[in-house]
């Protein structure tokens, strides 16, 4: 096959000097150039990608999109080359939108989700509902690209080529329907201008990522985005009212003039969550939609997951699925890989759940959601990442010690940080508990401890499947240590 070539209009981008070029593909990493590729030197956190103009040139890059200040710092070098030199004001929005423009399809229907927690379970379940009605679904996030076509990812949100590049195979290969997750920092990165989106959802704002954003009102602003700028204005915004910052972000939409389909406890809401009824493997849920009630028995441990539930709904009513259909699907739901999964239980009933949260928010909301099932004590192991937001340490452990009987604080992916200072930091809010930093280790203790009645909560990694320390990756799962556990300490094979 002729290997296919687009000219800059194409691509929707201009030459400073009008100069043309066919262009062969679209990176954002000099590593990756071939001859004639588009590569985008763009403003990075540790470096401006302009420090890799010169390499990208040798490598026979045929035009260099980039801001005024990446075409100041290689002015010596594109002065030198024949290459087409595009400037934008905002070269990560030229660049995502560009990418629409090279691999255009996309699948026909396309929902986002934001905020701080449940983007992923939200996602999934949006997925999982249009394929229980028929669609051929992805989601994706966290936990990749799952459904009718699956592929790793690197990121919650992909690079603005990799993104682009998925959604047109994806399109390919006949999927219809696909639910994103839009972390704050694809959106403030702009990874997913250029998506076409018919529905946008919102879960909550609590404290995270304060390392990259500074403030909560910056990480706000990152995440009105989706509603501000993304959605178009023939969209719908499904909000959870009720969740944190949800009235704020409610409003943000209206002011817009978009439609806002609200969900949540509140007693306006559109699809409103009346009560839920928790027993040992889940819980049953009374909705209303439009103020008609519903009764549905869902398979999901946790109220949070309830109000994610409510906004996967909310996403594909008003991508267009029929209100009665969707919530006649719900209970075929399964939970999400790591998100309150039940890993193992001991020989005397008492069971571990491995949970995602990694917020002060999340281990609050999954130790509340535990206190219902439990008739004992709960048991938490936790930690919290390295060069990630700092300040919310503490606030994680006091969450911890709020809402947890007995309390293990162990290394989550530590990096380049010291690990034992990222404990202490924790446990300035939470100076009972135990600290053991090998995480095997804290597991297996905490699984000694539980008595019958007990519940073991192994917060903060979930799906994950290694430990980062310093730049390596170690091999680690909290499901299968939590079945290695308990298979030690019951005298059995695991
Ligand atoms: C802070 C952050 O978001 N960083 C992401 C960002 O890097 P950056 O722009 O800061 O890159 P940089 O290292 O300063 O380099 C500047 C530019 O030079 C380029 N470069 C760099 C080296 C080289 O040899 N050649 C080259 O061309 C880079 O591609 C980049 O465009 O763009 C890179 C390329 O797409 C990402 O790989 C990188 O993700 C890093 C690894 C990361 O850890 N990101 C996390 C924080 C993240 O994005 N997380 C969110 C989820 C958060 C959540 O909700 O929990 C996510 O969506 O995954
Ligand atoms: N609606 C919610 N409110 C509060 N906490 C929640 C909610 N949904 C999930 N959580 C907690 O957050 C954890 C992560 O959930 P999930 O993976 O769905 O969120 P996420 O937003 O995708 O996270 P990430 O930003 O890391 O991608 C869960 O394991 C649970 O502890
Ligand atoms: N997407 C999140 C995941 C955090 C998960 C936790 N295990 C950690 O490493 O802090 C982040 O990069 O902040
Ligand atoms: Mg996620």
């Amino acid at each position: 096959m002729a290997e296919r070539k687009a000219t800059l209009a194409e691509l929707g981008l201009t030459a400073r000097d009008g100069r043309q070029a066919a262009i062969t593909g679209l990176t954002l990493d000099s590593r990756a150039v071939r001859p004639g590729h588009l590569f985008a030197a763009l403003p990075g956190s540790r470096t401006h990608g302009a420090a890799f103009i010169a390499t990208a040139l040798d490598q026979g890059a045929a035009a260099i999109l980039t801001d005024a200040e990446g075409a100041r710092l290689a002015a010596p070098a594109l002065a030198a080359s024949p290459a087409a030199l595009i400037v934008a004001e905002d070269a990560r929005e030229a660049l995502s939108r560009a990418a629409a423009l090279w691999f255009g399809a996309q699948p026909r229907i396309m929902a986002a989700v934001t905020g701080t927690n449940g983007k992923t379970s939200v996602a999934t379940f949006t997925r999982q509902i249009w394929q229980a009605l028929g669609h051929a679904a992805i989601n994706i996030g966290t936990t990749g690209v799952e459904g009718a076509w699956v592929a790793p990812s690197a990121h919650t949100t992909p690079d603005a080529v990799t993104l682009h590049r998925v959604l047109a195979e994806a399109a390919a290969a006949g999927v219809t329907h696909a639910a994103m997750e839009a972390s704050s920092h694809g959106l403030d990165q702009r990874r997913m201008d250029g998506v076409r989106l018919t529905a946008a959802g919102f879960t909550n704002l609590t404290q995270d990522h304060l390392d990259y954003h500074g403030t909560m009102e910056a990480y706000f602003q990152a995440k009105a985005g989706l509603f501000d700028r993304l959605l178009p204005p023939e969209g719908v915004a499904v909000i959870n009212t009720t969740g944190a910052m949800g009235p704020e972000m409610a409003d943000r939409a209206a002011d817009r003039g978009l439609t806002v389909l609200a969900v949540g406890r509140a007693q306006n809401a559109d699809l409103r969550l009346i009560a839920t009824r928790p027993h040992a493997t889940g819980q049953e849920v009374r909705f209303s939609w439009q103020g008609k009630p519903v009764q549905v028995e869902l398979d999901l441990i946790g109220s949070f997951q309830a109000e994610n539930v409510a906004v996967a709904a909310g996403l594909a009513i008003a991508c267009g699925e029929d209100p009665d259909r969707v919530l006649s699907v719900l209970p075929r739901l399964t939970g999400v890989r790591g998100r309150m999964q039940l890993a193992a239980t001991r020989a005397n009933g008492a069971p571990v759940f491995v949970d995602y949260a990694h917020t002060p928010d999340a281990i609050e909301t999954a130790l509340k959601a535990l206190r219902p099932h439990v008739m004992g004590r709960i048991l938490i192991v936790f930690g919290a990442g390295g060069d990630r937001d700092r300040t919310k340490r503490p606030l994680m452990g006091k969450a911890a010690h709020d809402h947890a009987d007995v309390l293990y604080v162990t290394d989550d992916n530590p990096r380049t940080e010291v690990p034992a200072a990222i404990r202490a930091e924790i446990m300035q809010a939470c100076p009972e508990a135990n600290e053991v930093g090998d995480r095997a280790e804290a597991i297996l203790r905490a699984v000694d401890q539980l008595q019958p009645g007990d519940a073991l909560l192994i917060a903060g990694k979930g799906h994950e499947t290694g430990q980062i320390i310093g730049r390596d990756v170690y091999p680690f799962d909290d499901v299968e240590q939590a079945s290695v556990s308990v298979a030690a300490l019951e005298g059995r094979p695991a």
